[in-house]
């Protein structure tokens, strides 16, 4: 299948440190990727390098075969790489039906005056009520953001970045901070996902790494250690030894 997401040879230094080597990888419409690797391996480097938000030294990005390089963070969402939206840039007193309203007049070119008025948009009440149900977030709908659980907040900043009309989507680590006891409701989002779309997650929490994933990228100081299956990643000597060993070990693992 032609790539929606080429990476090639993406490299960054800090001073003297080397945190993203020659990183390349591609992605087919439909992948569901886990990026994951040590603490300081530089995940977060690699987004943020990809979105635009830092810049490499050197190395290629395309998304849908367009390259993206000098282009703005909003240039790139605009074509499609989205990153989920983060709970601290969500606005407490607002809904989670609002913020959707919002991201999709974003999306649409309308200007922010219009806001006021989304309840008589019938396309756009529409559009929210399915990204809504999709989420499993019907019933805190019309709270205000301040008042739901986090697990549910977490939920609709990927409800927000849906609503942007992904061809990629950069889930950061999207169970991070939320209790055992919610965690069905991010895997059962996860499962929601548009067929087509493809996800690149980074995320520490195995468990649902390894429920997610059908291709599991390691990072290790930078470079990519591994890429393939997550069931020949957690048998990998050099993944053991950088990052999965203790887990893969509980998982009965050769
Ligand atoms: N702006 C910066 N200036 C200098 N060093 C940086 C900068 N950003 C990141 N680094 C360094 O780059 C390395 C990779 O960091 P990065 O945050 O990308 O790793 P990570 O894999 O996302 O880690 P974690 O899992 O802890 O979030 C670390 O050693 C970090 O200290």
């Amino acid at each position: 299948m032609t790539p929606v997401f080429e990476v090639e040879r993406l490299t960054r230094s800090f001073g003297g440190l080397a945190v993203t080597q020659a990183v390349s990888l591609t992605m087919a419409p439909g992948d569901r990727v886990a990026l994951i690797g040590p603490n300081g391996a530089g995940k977060t480097t690699f987004v943020n390098l990809v979105t635009g938000h830092l810049k490499p030294n050197s190395g290629i990005v395309r998304l849908a075969g367009e390259e993206l390089g000098g282009m703005s963070p909003m240039q790139r969402v605009r074509r499609g790489l989205v990153r989920s939206f983060q709970v601290t840039r969500l606005f407490p007193e607002m809904t989670p039906r609002e913020h959707l309203a919002l991201a999709i007049l974003q999306r649409q070119g309308r200007t922010g005056r219009m806001f006021g008025t989304f309840w008589t948009m019938p396309d756009v009440l529409k559009e929210s009520g399915a990204l809504l149900a999709t989420l499993g977030l019907e019933s805190a709908a019309d709270l205000k953001v301040a008042e739901i659980a986090y697990g549910q907040q977490r939920l609709l900043e990927i409800a927000f970045a849906l609503a942007l009309r992904p061809k990629v989507l950069l889930l950061d680590e999207p169970a991070a901070g939320v209790p055992q006891s919610e965690t069905p409701r991010i895997d059962a989002a996860l499962a929601g996902l548009p067929a087509d779309l493809a996800v690149l997650m980074i995320e520490h929490d195995m468990d649902l790494v390894f429920r997610f994933a059908r291709r599991v990228i390691v990072l290790a100081a930078g470079r990519i250690i591994f890429d393939g299956a997550p069931g020949d990643a957690a048998k990998d000597r050099r993944v053991r030894e950088a990052y999965l060993g203790s887990y893969a070990d509980d998982r009965g693992a050769p």
